[in-house]
Formats: C-alpha cells, sequence, structure tokens
C-alpha cells in the first residue's frame, strides 16, 4: 500500500511533482512503460497492486496538432482514463487529483474564464480533456481538477524551449500575437498540488470535496510576447543567440495554419484557488526567467 501514486512521472509536470511531493513520504511515480494509461486492465493491475490513498494524474496526451488525426489514443489517455482512475479511486475511498487546460474553452470570452463558465473545446485535445473532466466528476470521486494553461519546465519539452533552440538556429522568427494566456511553470503546478494534498488531507471531513480550480502564473501575454521575454532574458543570460530581438515578428494565427484551432483568449481566473489557499501566484515572467538561468547553466 503506498499512500501517493503519480502517473506520467517523465512528463514536465510529473517530473516536478516527484520533488514537490517527495517530502510527503510514499510516494510511487509510474512511467507510461509502468503504467500505460491507454491499457484499462494494466491501470486497475497497478492500482490493485499499490491501493493508493491519492492518486496524482499528470499524465495526458499532449500533442495538441497531432491529437486531430490520432483521435482514438488522444480520447484513451485523456477521456477515457481519467474516468478509469476515478471509479477505483470512488471505490476504494481515495483522492483523485487531475489537471486540465485552457483549451476546454472556445476564447471568444473578453476577459478571463472563470471555473463556471461554459466550455466548447475547439481541438480534438481540448474535447478530450473536457471529456476526462466530465468523467471524473461523474465518478463521484473525492477529487480537485486543476485547469492550467502554456506549461513549461526545465524537464520536457515545451514552448520556452523550442524558442530558445529556433533563436540559436534561426535569424528570423514569426510568432502568433493574437493568443494570449499565462505561461505557468510545471514547478508552480507541482507546488500548489503539494499545498493542496497537505491541505485536503488535514480536513477533517473530505467526503464532499469535489473541486476545479483554475491555476495559472499571475499576468498574461501572447505568444509572441513570451517568445520577445524568453529571447531578450537568454540574451542577457549569455546565450549565443542567431536571432535579434527586431528580427521576431509577431503575426496573426491566420499567418500560421496549424491542425488544432487554438483560442484567442486563454486567460483563466485564479481569484477562487487563491482566496480559498491563500497564496500569492507570481508573475508569469518569474519562473520563465528562472528556467532560462536553469537552462543556462548546464
Ligand atoms: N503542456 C501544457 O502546455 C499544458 C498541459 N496541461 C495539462 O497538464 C497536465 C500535465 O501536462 P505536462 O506535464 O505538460 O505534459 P507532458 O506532455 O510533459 O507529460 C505528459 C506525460 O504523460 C505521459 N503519457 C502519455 N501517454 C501516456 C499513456 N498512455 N500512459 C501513461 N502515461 C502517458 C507521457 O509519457 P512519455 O514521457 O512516455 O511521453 C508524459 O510523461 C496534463 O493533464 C495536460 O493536459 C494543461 C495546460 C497546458
Ligand atoms: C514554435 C512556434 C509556435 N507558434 C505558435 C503556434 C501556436 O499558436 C502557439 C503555441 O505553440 P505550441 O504548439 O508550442 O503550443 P501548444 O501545443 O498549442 O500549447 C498548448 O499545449 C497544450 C498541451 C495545452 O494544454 C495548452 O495550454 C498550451 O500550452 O505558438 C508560432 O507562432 N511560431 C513558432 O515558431
Amino acid at each position: 500500500m503506498s499512500a501517493i501514486l503519480v502517473t506520467g512521472a517523465n512528463g514536465q509536470v510529473g517530473y516536478e511533482l516527484r520533488r514537490s511531493l517527495a517530502p510527503l513520504g510514499g510516494v510511487v511515480a509510474l512511467t507510461r512503460q509502468e503504467m500505460n494509461l491507454a491499457n484499462e486492465a494494466s491501470v486497475l493491475a497497478v492500482l490493485r497492486e499499490h491501493e493508493p490513498r491519492i492518486i496524482v494524474n499528470p499524465a495526458a496526451y499532449t500533442a495538441v496538432d497531432r491529437a486531430e488525426s490520432d483521435v482514438d489514443l488522444a480520447m484513451a489517455v485523456n477521456a477515457t482514463a481519467p474516468g478509469v482512475l476515478a471509479r477505483w479511486a470512488a471505490d476504494n475511498d481515495a483522492l483523485l487529483i487531475h489537471y486540465s487546460t485552457d483549451y476546454v474553452f472556445d476564447g471568444t470570452k473578453n476577459t478571463p474564464y472563470a471555473e463556471g463558465d461554459a466550455v466548447n473545446p475547439q481541438s480534438v485535445y481540448g474535447e478530450s480533456k473536457w471529456r476526462g473532466e466530465e468523467a471524473v466528476r461523474s465518478s463521484g470521486v473525492r477529487h480537485v481538477i486543476l485547469r492550467t494553461s502554456w506549461v513549461y519546465g526545465h524537464h520536457g519539452s515545451n514552448f520556452l524551449k523550442t524558442i530558445l533552440r529556433l533563436a540559436q538556429e534561426r535569424s528570423e522568427l514569426n510568432v502568433v500575437a493574437d493568443q494570449l494566456g499565462a505561461p505557468t511553470s510545471a514547478a508552480l503546478i507541482a507546488d500548489v498540488t503539494r499545498t493542496i494534498v497537505e491541505r485536503v488531507s488535514n480536513l477533517q471531513t473530505t467526503d464532499g470535496f469535489k473541486e476545479t480550480f483554475h491555476l495559472t502564473a499571475r499576468g498574461n501575454t501572447s505568444w509572441h510576447g513570451y517568445a520577445e521575454h524568453i529571447v531578450r532574458e537568454a540574451s542577457a543570460g549569455g546565450f549565443k543567440l542567431a536571432l535579434s530581438i527586431d528580427k521576431l515578428k509577431p503575426i496573426s494565427t491566420a499567418e500560421y495554419p496549424t491542425p488544432a484551432k487554438r483560442p484567442a483568449n486563454s486567460k483563466l481566473d485564479c481569484t477562487k484557488l487563491m482566496n480559498r489557499l491563500g497564496i500569492t501566484l507570481p508573475a508569469w515572467q518569474e519562473g520563465v526567467d528562472h528556467v532560462v538561468a536553469s537552462l543556462r547553466s548546464t
């Protein structure tokens, strides 16, 4: 019997969860090879072996464009598997912490999205993540769903690392400037998850704990504004770049066609989380600067 089971241990958030949850003890963090979410029998066998009290599920099919043509696997991992985890947790009185995305919204709202706003996914990935959320809720399990956005970290693949690489290889780069959101570090998500685990475990009665929270860093920018910040920070930090800031051009979504449609407004209102946990979320630039510096020193 283990206390906490973490899925997708080699992902950005999974990797940081191993660090943030370790002091709580009894953590079993499993990779895709050790627990394949696309295989229900494998998932149930692993759950029966470890009998966790808390399941933390950052594993997901996150290749947004590929999901448009790989629908079955995206749905299996993002929509079906959370339901399997949730039903096992409900039957065994375990708590499930699950993650979702800004891409459940269509992005047509002018202000940040709150937890109760109507969803309208525009991509297979967004739809699969919404179905996963609903599978968790309808199971009746005690749960926390954390919706976040634009995740990056030192470990794993992300926009920050792609831009750093491109800025070293290319002298010109075009990045969309009409999609707005908050870059959010995997480390922040993992740290807030630990706070939630501690709070929920300490509640006298946790019977009714079923909550969805928005969790992102503070402030927002466009993908272009984000790229600009990365390039400036990398340049100041001593990276040898082929790209100068005046050659990083803002373009429209229409000028950068992709298989999956992305929301123009990805801003999430995190007031509920801040009020309930009594925490202040850091400005998005803080985590970006930290990761750029950490990549420089490796
Ligand atoms: N990345 C982002 O920008 C955002 C992510 N989210 C959500 O946050 C959560 C964490 O995302 P993040 O850490 O960035 O994702 P990553 O893509 O970095 O990691 C996902 C992990 O899931 C694993 N995985 C994929 N398929 C399976 C499977 N069939 N069985 C078991 N494991 C599998 C991957 O394994 P492997 O290492 O073998 O590939 C990988 O380790 C996800 O729920 C995601 O939807 C929300 C908003 C933004
Ligand atoms: C690399 C690149 C991207 N872009 C654009 C394409 C797209 O509109 C935007 C982001 O590109 P990416 O494909 O890296 O990011 P994307 O995979 O869409 O990121 C999303 O991932 C999933 C998992 C989420 O849940 C979301 O919150 C979000 O983080 O930047 C450019 O304009 N120029 C470029 O050189």
